[in-house]
C-alpha cells in the first residue's frame, strides 16, 4: 500500500494542498520533507507524536525526513490555535529547550539510516542572522497585510489583540520552508491542523519568489485529536504527559495508554503505532468478544512505551503495573516504587524503631491509638502487601523496601507510602 492511502486509511490526514500531485510526487521520487517543533518547554509531550511519527511513517516509506527545532520561531512565538499571547523565554532557555527536544526527536527519528536517514536543523541557523532591513526587504515585501490579516491564526486574535512580533510569525515559518526547499530540496511541509495558514503562507512565498515549474510543494495536516468523553487528550489530572521520563516516568506513560477510553482505543492504534491495519482489525474484535481483557489498550501501552522509552523501561513499567495489581509489593526496588505510588499520600519519618500502632498514627493512616488498634485487628492494615494482625508488631529493617520505603495499605485499596529519612 502506498504511504497516503496507508495515512488516509489511519485517520492520519487532515487536509493536503493538492492530494493527486502529492501522490504523484511521492510515487516518483524520494521526497524531501520537514515538520517544525519549536521549544516552547524542556520536553517534547505526547500531543508532538503525531505529526513526530509521521516524519517516521515517510521515513520508513523511504522518504527523507528534516525535524527542524525552532531555535528562531521559538524566540517569536507561533500565534496558531492560541487565544492569547505567548510569554517570551530568553535565549538561554530557548537554546536548552532546543538541546532536550533534539535529543528526543532523535529517538523517534533514524538518523543514521543510510538512504534517507533523517536529518536534524535548527532555525536559529538562518534566522538569527538575518538583518531587519534583508528581512523586510527580501521577505516581507511578497507579504500584503490583506492576506496575513485573512488567516485565521490572526483573525482568531484580533478582538484579543496581537502583537507585530506574533503577527509576523507566519513569515517567518515561510521563510523556513523556502530555505529549506532551496537548500535541502524540501518539497512538503507537515504539521497539526492548526499549521495550515502556516504552510499554505510557505508555499505561497516559495510559488513568489520562483515561478518555475519545477517549485511543486506540498502541504499536509494532521487532525487534532479528539477524544470521544470530550475531554483533551493528552491531559491527566497531574498534566501533560511529557516524552521526558524525568517529567512523566515510563510507569505513568504506559498507565496513561493503558486507561484510554475503549471508544477511542482502536483509533489511537492507528494513529500513533506502527502496527498494520489488519492487525489492528483482529484487535478490535477482540475488543467487542473480550472487552474486560483489554488486549487492545495493553497492546498500545506496550507499543507507545517502547517507541518512547525502550525495552527496560517498558519492562519494568509492566513489572510495577503487575505488582500494584497483585499487591505483591516486595518484588519492587526504591525506584519503582516512586514511580508507582507517586500519587498515593507520602509521609516522610524519622528512622527510628516504630511499633506499628504509633507509625499509623503518626503517618495519620488511622485518626487514633484506638482506631489504629481496631485496624489492626480487623484485619485492614498491610504492610508492603502483607496482612498485619499482631497489635504489638514494631516495624523492622525487613519493612523497609531499599532501606527508604514502607508500603502500608488500609483496607481494600488506600495506600500510604512512608518514606524514612
Ligand atoms: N509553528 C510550529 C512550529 C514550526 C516552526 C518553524 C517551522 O518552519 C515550522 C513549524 C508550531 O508551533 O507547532
Amino acid at each position: 500500500m502506498d504511504i497516503l492511502t496507508d495515512l488516509e486509511q489511519r485517520g492520519l490526514i487532515q487536509q493536503t494542498t493538492d492530494d493527486k500531485g502529492l501522490r504523484k510526487q511521492l510515487e516518483e521520487k524520494v521526497v524531501t520533507l520537514y515538520c517544525g517543533f519549536d521549544p516552547t518547554a524542556d520536553s517534547l509531550h505526547i500531543g508532538h507524536l503525531v505529526p513526530a511519527l509521521m516524519l517516521r511513517r515517510f521515513q520508513r516509506a523511504g522518504h527523507r525526513p528534516i525535524a527542524l527545532i525552532g531555535g528562531g520561531t521559538g524566540m517569536i512565538g507561533d500565534p496558531s490555535g492560541r487565544s492569547t499571547e505567548r510569554q517570551l523565554n530568553d535565549e538561554k532557555t530557548v537554546q536548552y529547550f532546543s538541546d532536550q527536544i533534539k535529543l528526543q526527536l532523535a529517538n523517534i527519528l533514524d538518523f543514521e539510516k543510510e538512504e534517507n536517514g533523517a536529518v536534524a536543523r535548527n532555525n536559529a541557523e538562518w534566522l538569527g542572522q538575518m538583518t531587519l532591513i534583508e528581512f523586510l526587504r527580501d521577505t516581507g515585501k511578497h507579504f500584503s497585510i490583506n492576506y496575513m490579516l485573512a488567516k485565521d491564526s490572526v483573525q482568531s486574535r484580533l478582538e484579543n489583540g496581537i502583537s507585530f512580533t506574533e503577527f509576523t510569525y507566519m513569515i517567518l515559518q515561510s521563510y523556513d520552508f523556502l530555505n529549506l526547499f532551496e537548500k535541502e530540496n524540501c518539497t512538503l511541509q507537515i504539521g497539526g491542523s492548526d499549521q495550515w495558514g502556516n504552510i499554505t503562507a510557505g508555499m505561497e512565498l516559495i510559488r513568489r519568489t520562483r515561478n518555475d515549474e519545477t517549485a511543486k510543494v506540498f502541504g499536509l495536516t494532521v487532525p487534532l485529536i479528539t477524544k470521544a468523553d470530550g475531554t483533551k487528550f493528552g491531559k491527566t489530572a497531574g498534566g501533560a504527559v511529557w516524552l521526558d521520563p524525568a517529567k512523566t516516568s515510563p510507569y505513568e506513560f504506559y498507565q496513561f495508554w493503558i486507561n484510554t477510553d475503549d471508544r477511542d482505543v482502536i483509533k489511537f492504534l492507528k494513529y500513533f503505532t506502527f502496527l498494520e491495519l489488519d492487525e489492528i482489525a483482529d484487535l478490535e474484535k477482540e475488543l467487542v468478544t473480550a472487552p474486560e481483557k483489554r488486549v487492545p489498550h495493553i497492546r498500545l501501552a506496550e507499543e507507545m512505551t517502547l517507541l518512547v522509552h525502550g525495552e527496560d523501561a517498558l519492562a519494568q513499567a509492566q513489572k510495577i503495573s503487575q505488582a500494584l495489581f497483585s499487591g505483591d509489593i516486595k518484588v519492587l526496588n526504591g525506584t519503582e516504587i516512586e514511580q508507582g505510588f507517586k500519587d498515593v499520600p507520602t509521609v516522610e519519618i524519622a528512622k527510628e524503631d516504630k511499633s506499628l500502632i504509633e507509625l499509623l498514627v503518626e503517618a495519620k493512616i488511622s485518626p487514633s491509638k484506638r482506631q489504629a488498634r481496631e485496624d489492626i485487628q480487623n484485619g485492614a492494615i498491610y504492610i508492603n502487601g502483607d496482612r498485619q494482625q499482631e497489635l504489638n508488631y514494631q516495624l523492622v529493617q525487613d519493612d523497609r523496601i531499599d532501606d527508604t520505603f514502607t508500603i502500608i495499605r488500609r483496607g481494600k485499596k488506600k495506600y500510604f507510602l512512608i518514606r524514612f529519612k
